[in-house]
């Protein structure tokens, strides 16, 4: 079996070579068209068009392949935020984040393809994430890192932003960027056994 990401994000290329996985990055580069409300909805549409983009590319294969696209969106009440464009952004997001929970999806699809057969399997994690209220000088600070500018909802639990997250209920490597266990689990549903292949 041959896997492929669909993704040009260090974090999910960094997850997917922990778990041991051998695989080749073929990043889906088209635009992502938002046609849903709920968060849930948007981030498995979005990972299924990232998916299906490097299987249009790729008309002629030779071994079974698993392609996975996945794609991250924050939600706090009713607003869903992707990356912030600029620093006024990213200052709005974290502001409206400190002190209080919000959710973080990722939805993943996973398309199987042997023979003349093709598979498409789309799936979501929730993660519930709670932050310490944080000063303007802390969001100042935080913002002067650069880190939240590549980030959905502009911040990275990995990175410094770690000092302000008082808990999280659901999956942390869903929040950094894909669900690793949970594709684990899904794969063995659809017949991937990803350690079991001769
Ligand atoms: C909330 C959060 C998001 N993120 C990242 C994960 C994703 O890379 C990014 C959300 O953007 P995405 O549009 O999901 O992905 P991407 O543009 O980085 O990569 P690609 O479309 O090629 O797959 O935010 C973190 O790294 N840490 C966090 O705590």
């Amino acid at each position: 079996m041959k896997y492929i990401l669909a993704s040009a994000s260090p974090r999910r290329r960094e997850l997917l070579e922990q778990i041991g996985l051998e695989f080749e990055i073929i990043p889906a580069c088209g635009e992502e068209v938002i046609q849903y409300e709920r968060p849930e909805e948007v981030v498995m549409d979005l990972s299924r068009q990232k998916a299906e983009e490097i299987v249009k590319k790729r008309t002629e294969i030779t071994i079974p392949e698993v392609i996975i696209g996945a794609d991250t969106v924050v939600a706090y009440k009713d607003t869903i935020l992707g990356k912030p464009k600029d620093k006024g952004d990213a200052y709005r997001m974290i502001s409206l984040l400190q002190g209080d929970s919000h959710k973080v999806y990722t939805g993943v699809t996973l398309i199987l393809r042997s023979g003349e057969k093709t598979t498409v399997h789309s799936f979501f994690e929730e993660t519930k994430v709670t932050m310490y209220p944080m000063s303007e000088a802390e969001r100042e600070w935080y913002i002067d890192t650069k880190e939240p500018f590549d980030k959905a909802g502009g911040y990275g639990i990995q990175g410094k932003c770690a000092i302000f997250i008082e808990k999280i209920s659901g999956d942390y490597n869903s929040v950094v960027g894909l669900p690793v266990a949970r594709i684990y689990q899904e794969l063995l549903k659809l017949g991937v056994d990803i350690y079991g292949e001769s």
